[in-house]
């Protein structure tokens, strides 16, 4: 039977492994703000958990994380039921990320790919599909990192086995994203009065 204490124990274990990937979750975050102060957008897809930790993030940027400041180009790929249901029936739920690329995806874009497994078709699809266009890929992912890691350009990997730990570290590092990107677009003066909207 599992405590609670052992599997706070795994957690723990884990964020002290990384440490390691201080270094790489920092570049990501700076891949990151750099393409918002381009006029860039985040596009962000993931399965199941993951799928609602790219609402969560990309809620954080468009409305805000920490700071009033303007809105940030943020876009789930998971939350639309029409088009995730249209796809998925007349076509194939593999392309149900790609195809939103497709229509969606500029040169200047970041697609944050998420899959503890790195090995789910649609988000493999989605990131071959966003290099194909250009787009810079940083995917967070778990394990050995699957195949997603040999199509990223930044991959994250959690040297984890275990979903929901794998999970746990993604939200951690993108809630951290967030707090980081406010900083930095703060730092650059990308928020001042001439750049910001309504709800300053
Ligand atoms: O949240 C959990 C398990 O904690 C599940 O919903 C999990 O996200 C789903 O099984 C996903 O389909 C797994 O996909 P992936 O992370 O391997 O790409
Ligand atoms: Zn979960």
């Amino acid at each position: 039977m599992r405590t609670f204490l052992a599997t706070l124990a795994q957690h723990q274990t884990l964020i002290e492994q990384l440490k390691s990937d201080a270094e790489q979750i920092t570049q990501a975050g700076q891949v990151i703000a750099n393409c918002l102060a381009q006029n860039g957008k985040i596009l962000f897809c993931g399965n199941g958990g993951s799928a609602a930790d790219c609402q969560h993030i990309a809620a954080e940027l468009v409305v805000r994380y920490e700071q009033h400041r303007k809105a940030l180009a943020a876009i789930a790929m998971t939350t639309d039921t029409s088009i995730l249901t249209a796809h998925s029936n007349d076509y194939d739920f593999s392309s149900v990320f790609s195809r939103q690329i497709e229509a969606l995806g500029q040169t200047n874009d970041v697609l944050c790919a998420i899959s503890t497994s790195g090995h789910s078709k649609n988000i493999i699809s989605a990131a071959t599909t966003a290099k194909a266009q250009g787009l810079t890929v940083v995917a967070l992912t778990g394990g050995d990192g699957g195949e997603l890691k040999h199509h990223a350009d930044i991959a994250i990997i959690v040297p984890s086995s275990i979903t929901a730990r794998i999970q746990e570290a993604h939200i951690l590092i993108g809630h951290w994203w967030c707090g980081y990107i406010e900083d930095l677009l703060t730092e650059r003066s990308c928020f001042n009065p001439h750049s910001t909207s309504s709800v300053e």
